[in-house]
Parts: C-alpha cells; sequence; structure tokens
C-alpha cells in the first residue's frame, strides 16, 4: 500500500498536505464507502453486516472506524491495513465482499485507549461505532438480524479527554478560526479542561498567534489560507457556512444559556463565530458526550509579547528544533505539578507586556526564594497532584470514573496542606492564592474524602469504591451478597461430606455462573445423588448445581445488583457535587498552578543563582554576566559556562536604543550570546528570575531572533527566500519596543549582496531605535559604529596557539578582524590538503580583492562619502604580513614532491617559530 493512502485514510491533512486532502476520503483497495454508491455496494450482495459497516463508514468518512464487535473494535478493508501499520498489528482476512477477501484488524476493547493513545500520537482521527443494543435483542428480530451500531464518538487530538491521551504538562488545545472582513477570529479550548478564550488577530499577526496558541488540533474553512503549521498539527476543514458571523453571538450565547454574550465580556462577531465553529465541532465529534466548556473568555493579545513563528522556533521556547531536543522550558522547569508545568509553558509562551503583572510574579518568586522552609513545603504539597480540572471534565462529560473523583478529593486536600505551607510573606499573588486554598478541601472534599472507598477508587474495579458506612441500604445488599459467598463456600464442605468426594470444588465463572465441579472419575458419584444435577461435562472435569447453589446464586446475583445500583447512584450524586463545583475548582487548580509555578521559579533561581530584573518602562537593556540557561545545563558543570554583559539601553538624549555589532570566529559563541538575551527578556517577562548577576529591562513588546535560516522548500522558498521574507517581516514591523536579534543576515547569497543587505538592514533598525544585536562575519560593517554614536561593536575573544584557535567566549568592545574560519575547518576535521589549500586561497584574497573592495564598499556608501578615511584606515589596519604567510604564498603546493612538501613544513615552521619567539 502507498505511503499516500496510509497517510490520507485515517488522518486529516496536516499542516503540509492541507488543501490537498481537504475533503479527501479514505482511499484504497477496499470498496469506496460512497455515500452515493453505498446502496448500490449493498444491492449487489453485501451482508446485513457488511451493508451496516459501509453505511456508518460512508457517513464518516474521515477517520479510522472502529466497529465494535463484541470484545473487540474491529477495522475492515483499507481502515484495517492502515490501522495494522500504525498499531504494529496483525491483518488478516475474513469473508469476502463483492467477491475480494475482506481485509480485518482489530483491537481488544479492554485495551482500546492504549491503541487510541497511539493513533492520536501520529495524528488520526478515530471513529468510534458502538453496540446500541443488546445482541439479544437483536436475535428476537430475527437469526440474521444485526445489532443495531452507532457512533458514539469521534476521536481526534483536540477533544480527547482521557487521562492516558493527554500529555500531563501540556494542555491540548483545540482552534477553530474564523476569517472576517478586518479580522480572524480565534477560539482556543482546552477541551480536557474545560477552558474556553476567544480572540482576534490582524491578517499580519494571525500566524503569531497561531504559533503562541500552539494548538494541537485546528479547525479552519474549506478554502482558507493557514500559516505554516508546527508538524503535529492536525486540521479538520468545514464548510464556509460553519464559520459565519452573522447571528454567530447570538447563537453562541444560546449555547451557553444566556441572551446576550456581552454577558461574558465584549467579542466581535469575527471572534463569535470561531467560538461557535469549535462548539459545533465539539458537539459533532463527542455527540451526546460533548465535555461541557466554560463560559467564554476574552484573550487580549496585546498583553503579552509579541513572538512570531520564525522567533519562536529559532528560539525553541516550548518547542525543540529537533525531536528530543532541549528547549527553554525543558531546561528550567521545575515544576511538580502537570498543571504548574501548563501554567509555566503558558507563561514562557506569552510573557507579559503588563509592568504591574510582572512585577507581582517576581514579588511571589522573591517570597519563596526567601523562605527555602515554604518553599520546600508548598512544593511537597503540590508533589504529583493530580489534574482536577481534567479528572472534572471527564465526569461533566460522563466519561469520568470513581478515579476521577478521588482525583478531585486528593487534589482538594493538597490544596490545603499547599495552603497552610505558603511563606509567611505574602505578596498580592500569594495572599490571592492563600484565600482561594484555605477555603479547600471543603464541603465537596469532606464529602469525597468521606464517601470514596480510596483503595477501590484508586483501581480500576466495577464497584466498592463508595465506603462502608456511607449509604445503609449500600452496605445492607453487600452483607448479604458477602454473606451468601460466605455461604456458598461452607456448602462446599458440606458437599464433600456429603459426597465423600474430597477433590469437589465450587466454583464460578463468567458463563455457568457459580457450578460444582469433580474430577471425571468421581462423576458418577455425584449422579447418584438426586440433589446434584449435571451442567457440562469437560475432558477431565464433570460440572453440577443444587437447588440450594442456584438459590444462592440469585440472591448474591439480585444483592450484588441492588448493590451496584445503590453505589451508582451514590456516585452520580458526588459527580453533580463535583460538576456544580466547577468554577470553584478552576480557581482551586489555577491558584495552585501559581505556586507551583512561583515556587518552581524561586527554586530554579536557588539552584542555578538567578536574580531578579528591574523591569521598567523605556527601552533600557543592561544585563551583567548573563548566562544561556539552556547551553549552561547542558554543559553539565555551570562554571564552564563565561557568562557576559550586554548594554543596548538608550545611550543619547533621543531616547533611541543601541544596536551592538557582534563579530568574531565561527564557533565563537555568537548564537549562544544572541539567544541569551534574547531568553533573558523573555524569563524576565514571563515573570520569572533571569541567568544574571543583574538585569535591567525596558519591557519588550515585541522579540524578533532570526538565527541561522533553513530552506521551505514545501512552499517554495529557498534558504535565501525564508531569509530575505523573514528580515521583511522585521524591518515592517519592528518598532522603539523591539528587541531584535540577527545573526548572520544575508549569508546566503554572494559575499557583496550579503553585506549590502546585512549593512542597509542594520541602519534601518538603528533609525527605529530598536535594541539590536547583530552577528555578522562581514567584518566591513563594524565601520558603522564610526559613524553612529548608537551603534557599538562587540567581538568573540579567542587566542590563537601555535596555528589553533582557543574559543574564550567573552564578549569584549572592539571588532574582529577575521572569522577563522579555516581554522575551525580543520578543527571539524577537513582533510588537511583541503585546508592548506582553503588557507592558501584565503591568504590571496585577504591580500588583494577583499580589502580593496571594503576600502571601495564604504567609499562608495553616501553616508560614508564625506569620511572615507577611517574606512579605508581600517582597511589597512588589518594584521601585518609575516614571514611565515610570505613563505606560505610563495608555495605551491600542487607543483611539489612529498619531500619537497616536507621540506617546505619544515620551513613554515621554523620562519613561525622564530616569529612567535619575536613576538
Ligand atoms: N559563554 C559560553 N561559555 C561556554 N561555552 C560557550 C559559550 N558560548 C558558546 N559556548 C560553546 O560554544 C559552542 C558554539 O557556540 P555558538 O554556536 O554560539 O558559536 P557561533 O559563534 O554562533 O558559531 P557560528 O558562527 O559558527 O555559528 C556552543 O555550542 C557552546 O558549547
Amino acid at each position: 500500500m502507498s505511503r499516500d493512502a496510509d497517510e490520507n485514510a485515517g488522518r486529516l491533512a496536516s499542516a503540509s498536505d492541507i488543501g490537498e486532502l481537504t475533503g479527501s476520503r479514505p482511499r484504497g483497495s477496499g470498496p469506496k464507502p460512497d455515500p452515493d454508491d453505498v446502496e448500490a455496494v449493498i444491492a449487489a450482495g453485501a451482508t446485513p453486516m457488511m451493508a451496516q459497516y459501509l453505511t456508518i463508514k460512508a457517513q464518516n468518512p474521515e477517520g479510522l472506524l472502529f466497529y465494535r464487535m463484541g470484545d473487540f473494535y474491529e477495522l475492515f478493508f483499507e481502515d484495517a491495513e492502515v490501522a495494522a501499520k500504525a498499531l504494529s498489528i496483525h491483518c488478516t482476512t475474513r469473508g469476502t465482499h463483492l467477491g475480494e477477501p475482506i481485509k480485518m484488524a482489530g483491537v481488544p476493547v479492554h485495551a482500546a485507549e492504549e491503541y487510541l493513545a497511539r493513533l492520536i500520537a501520529q495524528n488520526f482521527r478515530v471513529v468510534i461505532a458502538e453496540q446500541t443494543e443488546d445482541p439479544a435483542e437483536a436475535k428476537k428480530r430475527g437469526a440474521k438480524s444485526v445489532v443495531a451500531r452507532a457512533v458514539v464518538r469521534i476521536v481526534t487530538p483536540g477533544t480527547i479527554t482521557e487521562e492516558r491521551l493527554l500529555a500531563p504538562d501540556r494542555a491540548s488545545l483545540l482552534v477553530a478560526v474564523a476569517p472576517g472582513k478586518t479580522e480572524v477570529g480565534i477560539a482556543a479550548a482546552d477541551v480536557a479542561a474545560g477552558r474556553f478564550i476567544l480572540t482576534a488577530a490582524t491578517p499580519e499577526t494571525f500566524a503569531a498567534e497561531i504559533a503562541r496558541l500552539d494548538p494541537v488540533e485546528l479547525i479552519a474553512p474549506e478554502g482558507a489560507d493557514l500559516p505554516p503549521m508546527p508538524v503535529r498539527v492536525t486540521v479538520a476543514r468545514r464548510v464556509p457556512s460553519e464559520f459565519r458571523a452573522a447571528g454567530a453571538p447570538a447563537r453562541l450565547a444560546a449555547n451557553f444559556g444566556v441572551a446576550d454574550l456581552a454577558a461574558f465580556g465584549t467579542f466581535s462577531d469575527a471572534e463569535a463565530a470561531a467560538g461557535l465553529a469549535l462548539v459545533n465541532y465539539l458537539a459533532e465529534t463527542q455527540l451526546a458526550n460533548a465535555p461541557p466548556l466554560d463560559p467564554p473568555r476574552k484573550d487580549a493579545p496585546d498583553r503579552v509579547m509579541a513572538i512570531d513563528a520564525a522567533t519562536r522556533a529559532s528560539l525553541e521556547l516550548t518547542r525543540p528544533s529537533r525531536p528530543d531536543g532541549p528547549t527553554l522550558l525543558s531546561a528550567i522547569d521545575c515544576t511538580v505539578s502537570g498543571i504548574g508545568a501548563q501554567l509555566l509553558s503558558d507563561r514562557l509562551s506569552s510573557p507579559s507586556l503588563v509592568r504591574e503583572e510582572i512585577s507581582d510574579r517576581h514579588d511571589s518568586v522573591a517570597a519563596f526564594e526567601a523562605d527555602p522552609v515554604a518553599r520546600s513545603a508548598v512544593r511537597s504539597a503540590l508533589k504529583a497532584v493530580p489534574d482536577l480540572l481534567r479528572a472534572a471534565g471527564r465526569l461533566a462529560a460522563g466519561r469520568g470514573q470513581p478515579r476521577d473523583a478521588l482525583a478531585v478529593c486528593r487534589a482538594l486536600h493538597a490544596a490545603s496542606d499547599a495552603a497552610a505551607a505558603l511563606p509567611s510573606e505574602r505578596p498580592a499573588l500569594i495572599e490571592a492564592a492563600a484565600a482561594v486554598l484555605t477555603a479547600a478541601p471543603g464541603a465537596l472534599g469532606e464529602r469525597l474524602a468521606a464517601t470514596l472507598d480510596e483503595r477501590a477508587a484508586s483501581g480500576n474495579q466495577p464497584d466498592g469504591y463508595i465506603a462502608h458506612g456511607v449509604d445503609a441500604a449500600l452496605d445492607e445488599a453487600r452483607t448479604l451478597r458477602d454473606e451468601s459467598r460466605r455461604f456458598v463456600a461452607g456448602l462446599q464442605a458440606d458437599y464433600q461430606k456429603e459426597t465423600g468426594v474430597r477433590s469437589l470444588k465450587i466454583k464460578h465463572n463468567a458463563v455457568l455462573g457459580w457450578f460444582i465441579e469433580v474430577p471425571a472419575g468421581h462423576a458418577d458419584t455425584l449422579h447418584s445423588h438426586e440433589t446434584f444435577s449435571h451442567r457440562q461435562s469437560l475432558a477431565s472435569a464433570v460440572r453440577f448445581t443444587t437447588n440450594t447453589l442456584r438459590d444462592l446464586e440469585s440472591r448474591i446475583l439480585a444483592a450484588s445488583e441492588d448493590a451496584r445500583t445503590a453505589e451508582q447512584a451514590i456516585f452520580a450524586d458526588l459527580v453533580a457535587a463535583i460538576v456544580e463545583a466547577r468554577p470553584w475548582l478552576s480557581e482551586v487548580a489555577r491558584q495552585m498552578a501559581e505556586m507551583d509555578v512561583a515556587s518552581a521559579l524561586a527554586e530554579r533561581a536557588a539552584v542555578s543563582r538567578w536574580v531578579r530584573p528591574t523591569i521598567e518602562d523605556g527601552l533600557a537593556f543592561e544585563i551583567d554576566a548573563g548566562r544561556h540557561p539552556v547551553v549552561e545545563a547542558a554543559l553539565g558543570d555551570r562554571s564552564r559556562f563565561v557568562p557576559n554583559d550586554c548594554v543596548l539601553s538608550p545611550p543619547d538624549d533621543d531616547g533611541l536604543a543601541r544596536a551592538v555589532i557582534l563579530t568574531g570566529p565561527n564557533m565563537g559563541g555568537k548564537s549562544t550570546y544572541l539567544r541569551q538575551n534574547a531568553l533573558i527578556a523573555v524569563l524576565a517577562q514571563a515573570g520569572s528570575f533571569v541567568p544574571a548577576k543583574r538585569a535591567r529591562i525596558g519591557i519588550v513588546d515585541r522579540l524578533f531572533s532570526r538565527i541561522g535560516a533553513s530552506d521551505d522548500l514545501a512552499a517554495g522558498r529557498s534558504t535565501f527566500m525564508v531569509e530575505m521574507v523573514e528580515l521583511a517581516a522585521i524591518l515592517n514591523q519592528a518598532g522603539p519596543g523591539a528587541l531584535v536579534i540577527l545573526d548572520e543576515i544575508g549569508r546566503g547569497t554572494a559575499t557583496f549582496d550579503g553585506l549590502s543587505i546585512a549593512w542597509a538592514a542594520l541602519e534601518r533598525l538603528n533609525e527605529v531605535g530598536c535594541r539590536t544585536l547583530f552577528a555578522t562575519h562581514y567584518h566591513e560593517i563594524t565601520t558603522l559604529s564610526e559613524r553612529r554614536s548608537r551603534i557599538g561593536n562587540a567581538t568573540m575573544r579567542v587566542k590563537e596557539f601555535r596555528g589553533d584557535i582557543v574559543f574564550l567566549h567573552q564578549v569584549e568592545a572592539g571588532a574582529a578582524d577575521r572569522s577563522y574560519g579555516v581554522q575551525v575547518a580543520r578543527l571539524a576535521g577537513l582533510p588537511a590538503t583541503v585546508v592548506r589549500r582553503a588557507r592558501d586561497v584565503l591568504a590571496r584574497l585577504e591580500e588583494s580583492d577583499r580589502g580593496a573592495a571594503r576600502a571601495a564598499l564604504a567609499a562608495d556608501l553616501p553616508l560614508f562619502a564625506a569620511g572615507a578615511e577611517p574606512a579605508e584606515n581600517a582597511a589597512s589596519g588589518g594584521p601585518s604580513r609575516s614571514a611565515t604567510l610570505e613563505t606560505l604564498d610563495e608555495i605551491d603546493p600542487d607543483a611539489l614532491s612529498p619531500r619537497e612538501a616536507l621540506d617546505a613544513l619544515y620551513a613554515l615552521k621554523a620562519a613561525r617559530r622564530a616569529e612567535t619567539e619575536g613576538d
């Protein structure tokens, strides 16, 4: 089977194939379940069951159909092949359909969640068709009648609620987008936890907003253009009328039982349209059991730092660029709970622009940092606290288990333990958390604790999870059931005595219920007793029953049934109480997450020696001894990381910020330095302390980072084109409040083109006056600092030692004169002949073209027309030519014999030695 068919059959389009797959149906070798020809197929001789299967499949063409047959979910035709491959399960054939064998694969119902998890992880969508009647009922309609089946749910990445299918530390967001006339409405739901937000973006900010939300599933109108998505987004296309703005606010309001959406805030028509499309999609896929969403809340993207998708990817804030690679989140995360980890991820994705909010968060971190005892106590109270919102969501959706109620109970008790341990110094956020958490466990928590049997509820037992003493009728039914069971046990001894068969046993199985079993050799003894009536003969044993046993069995069954009914009624009451308390539970969850994040960041600050940054208005940016949190952690021994300062604050009265041009050798640490300063800004505004000795930062409203570029062949763009598109976005969008870090802009084209573009881009950014770090190998650009007071030069220090370079990773003022690219290439293991040749070429180039060109370039630029001299000076101020180089220049390696080459090498070494001694 082709890869195409494989991918198309079960999945919705992934980002790269949006459009192509719109409306596509599963393809493959089996019959095409097209609604139009299903009837014809059935008429042509499908069995009644196959006819039912094909009808359901035709109505639900998107996704793999899990068709319930007894204890299995079966897949047929192409679905079977696709699932077999995706799950590494066996694909077999059974019977024929229209003369062809029917391919079939199945997964046991009891293990279905595990298989679903694997399919969801591969972006599949699964349609679940259950048996909706007892097979016995179906039989009554005739021997050939088919058990009624119906689709009960469509499992998609953004609508799952099962604990095992969800990542504990990451929200799985479902996002709907409704393009309007002037804006794009965006609805985002964390379906499992019930959170629902509405927001809007302009066509320009849309991609960045989607990157910030980072959904796992996206609902969009057919034909609408979407920005490139992270790899794992599933896209569901729906007809454009589903996203119509007209009437959407009223219909969405009705959905939440209010007359006017204004009850929840001010929303635009496009936002309401997106919200409605999301709610409808949830109803379409979850049918009767759609998990309830909280009323919509307005999300204000203008309160958070604007970070476009390319910057996010380049900084690896929460998603690694290569699988399992580190991210900022993974390197700093010390949270102890899933809800805390989710909040931290949110914070890093959306650093705040609101000074008070940032400062409140810093206050909490400071309070926890100053009080290690409270910090450790709060962290142990919150350790592994269950995700109570997800548990409550499952219960509200009718998919909950006793263990979900127990999770709510445990979380409420953890909340009160955490409340008791909070630091005594309580800035605003800790005080607010204390107020909420001290009210836990509350009446609900006490009731859950008193009602649930912890051991039984934490397992998967179908009964026994309601504690003894909660309900008299339940206890009575259980006593009756247990006494009857004991009576059965006693009966075994009686029957052994009565028959003299010591090996007689009373046993139970699901098919026969209770029965008496003796080895085949003793069967006659029991046959001779009137009391025993025969039930079943096996090869080695014969089974009997008696009136007394039958009687006891029906008593046990009735009592068990009574007990189960009583338990279910009590459980239903508990669920109702939990559902009613959801708003409070979500507040408790929020505060617990807040305290987990604050104490975790304090822990990080204490362990990794981070400091509280000073956040202010204006364009200050002063970092003393800043470090890169991810590289530092990767180096293992922290002392190996070399801290560096960075000053971009406005130097003049005009209030505009500085740009620093960073030059230095390859591998010298330029990218690390650039990134670390961007990450420090992100951390500071996310509410964290920062890896530095001191940091003073004027709020950064936009962050741009371009470090290296990769091609986007799928979108038909070369590396250079991608780089230029991204550079255009920066130059068009960066205002004075931005922080821009650019690494080797222009390197993807011919030297002079690249140099010119880099030059002009830097000038432009400097005119805007945004804080800029600009790393480049075009050393010519460093001459700009001589003309502009707000442009400075910095370089990465290296030492040369016997022809090799040693990276010091230290940033110092000044400009590098060379990139040491050839030395680095040598370190990387390039063949010696190539390195020699490269040195030769480099020496010639440096001697002739390049220097002249640089001088000419600087002289030609209007800006420097009046000041050509310094540029020329700079050009001629390179290293003086050494005796070694002179000797080297005279050598033509291609003309040398091996012996002559060796002699030449000795001559070079001698010349070099003489030079270094002379130094
Ligand atoms: N401040 C530092 N302290 C210690 N090690 C560092 C530091 N900065 C960088 N390094 C180490 O040097 C390596 C190279 O750094 P980086 O990629 O930043 O260099 P670069 O100058 O950008 O190189 P290129 O120009 O080739 O892209 C890093 O992987 C890291 O291991």
